[in-house]
């Protein structure tokens, strides 16, 4: 494999910094090639990406990109764009561009040819030092990734490091980057880590609904033009009894009938902070004429798209453990190492999936074609249901064929939930708007084992079965005992 080779740097990120939130507004990052950010009124923009096109060789040994061609049949993807246009954003804000989700996309975006700033506090970085948890894959630091990135496609993606809570540091992104869509994913997005004390609810809650209320008010104070694209859950619907529709259902009551919002069931503290976002949304799309896009996500799976398959250093980061790894990843994970797949409680639970190449592909599509003013559009974001049990079943058979021995077992299950239910959720928008799926096949899932297997050596076996009970939930501080 070909390694990256750092130039030699220093990078220092202030003791007073928080990732918490607390206003930064008089810290300064120093950044490599000497360039300082300065929090407060000074302006930092493109400061970093003037590093970057000082253009410093990283020592990439990698060939050069192959340039995903998708969507690349949409009329409106970003290098497409005549610069008058200005309905058709071609400067992207990725807000938590350093994680699972919003890594690829931003790469994604880039490739595109959008101009993209990346902004993160790395506070998911710093989740998995607090609970002792590693990413299957190793992933490079946020400096490194975006060097890499330049080396190998010529690209800038810019850098801002700080937390959307505080608003002072949110004001100068957007005055300082101008974005015609904001992508954000920047919340805490474990149902888990959610309802591991009462800490981390409040956390999940105060971080992900107060950072969309300021991202809310950055748009209407700066950029009202501004399409904001917010990642929400197909687990705000909850498992009714009843078909889900795609964001609102038409209703008759006493011989009058309606359109309303679909009603919300979730499941965790996490799950209802989307619901508390999409509430908020909606209302400032109706009161001050926002345009924004809800996708409600399903499971993610994968880990591999074009643009992080380019290079060790673009790897994107897989989780596993009982806390942040989700269904399917954590099964190829389980099967590649030889411990039995975890399925809670009967096994019938139900939810949309997708492959992590449609994510990437869906948000190009919401942002190539965006919200009207004022309008507050709900796309289901997921290409094909699956219960738990089939899930396994699946994992199973893949893994036979590659000579891997994968039992499963029934854990007690740790989360309130339905475990037998109806699932029928429409997702017809983003197909509509030119999705072409990666639906789940055996070479999806044979690459996913094998890339397990690649990096099973880093698999912490008691990371695996779940540590976090719904029903046990306390005020006291859960803290993790060293090993
Ligand atoms: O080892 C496991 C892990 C999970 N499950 C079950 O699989 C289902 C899905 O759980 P998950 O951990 O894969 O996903 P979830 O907690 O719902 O959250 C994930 O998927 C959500 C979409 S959705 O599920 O709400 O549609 C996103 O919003 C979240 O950010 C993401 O972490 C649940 O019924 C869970 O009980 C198992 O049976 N065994």
């Amino acid at each position: 494999m070909a390694h990256l080779m750092s130039t030699s740097c220093s990078i220092k990120i202030s003791s007073s910094y928080r990732p918490f939130g607390q206003p930064l507004s008089e810290d300064r990052t120093v950044l490599p090639n000497s360039f300082t950010i300065k929090t407060s009124k000074s302006p930092f923009k493109r400061l970093i990406s003037k590093g970057h096109r000082a253009g410093r060789s990283c020592g990439v040994l990698a060939t050069a990109a192959s340039v995903s061609k998708e969507v690349s049949a949409n009329p409106r993807s970003g290098s497409d764009r005549s610069p008058n246009d200005s309905s058709k954003p071609q400067r992207v804000m990725v807000i938590g561009g350093d994680g699972y989700c919003g890594w690829a996309t931003a790469l994604h975006l880039s490739n595109k040819g959008y101009e993209v700033a990346i902004v993160d506090s790395l506070v998911r970085r710093l989740f998995d030092h607090q609970l002792g948890l590693d990413s299957l894959t190793p992933i490079s630091s946020i400096h490194n990734r975006l060097r890499c990135w330049k080396a190998i496609t010529g690209k800038t993606i810019e850098l801002y490091i700080g937390d959307i809570c505080d608003f002072e540091f949110l004001s100068e992104t957007f005055n300082s980057f101008e974005p015609d869509a904001v992508v954000h994913f920047g919340e805490q997005r474990s149902a888990p880590y959610s309802m591991i004390d009462r800490s981390r609810a409040v956390f999940t809650q105060k971080n992900n609904v107060i950072g969309t209320l300021n991202v809310l008010f950055a748009i209407k104070e700066f950029r009202e033009e501004c399409h904001l694209v917010k990642l929400g859950t197909m687990g705000e619907y909850g498992t009714p009894n009843i078909d889900i529709e795609e964001g609102y259902i038409t209703i008759s009551h006493n011989g009058r009938t309606d359109t309303l919002p679909y009603p919300k069931q979730a499941s965790s503290f996490y799950h209802l902070s989307k619901v508390h976002d999409s509430n908020n949304i909606a209302f400032t799309c109706k009161a001050w004429g926002i345009r924004a896009t809800d996708l409600n996500q399903g499971v993610v799976y994968g880990v591999k798209t074009d643009e992080t398959s380019m290079h060790e250093q673009l790897y994107n980061r897989l989780d596993y453990d009982g806390v942040f790894g989700t269904a399917l990843n954590r099964f190829c994970v389980q099967a590649a190492v030889g411990h039995p797949l975890t399925v809670y409680g009967k096994g019938g639970q139900t939810r949309g999936y997708l492959d992590i190449r449609d994510t990437v592909q869906c948000v190009e599509l919401a942002i190539a074609n965006p919200a009207k003013p004022g309008e507050f559009r709900v796309f289901n974001q997921f290409t094909e249901q699956f219960s738990v049990n089939e899930l396994a079943a699946l994992v199973t058979k893949a893994g036979q064929k590659l000579g891997l021995d994968v039992q499963t077992i029934s854990v007690p299950n740790p989360r309130v939930e339905a475990e037998e239910h109806y699932y029928n959720a429409k997702h017809t928008k983003l197909i509509e708007l030119g999705l072409k799926p990666h639906l789940l096949s055996d070479s999806l899932l044979d690459s996913l084992l094998n890339f397990a297997i690649e990096f099973k050596d880093r698999i912490d076996t008691k990371q695996i079965m779940p540590s976090v009970s719904w029903k046990k939930i306390g005020v006291t501080p859960q803290t993790v005992p060293a090993n």
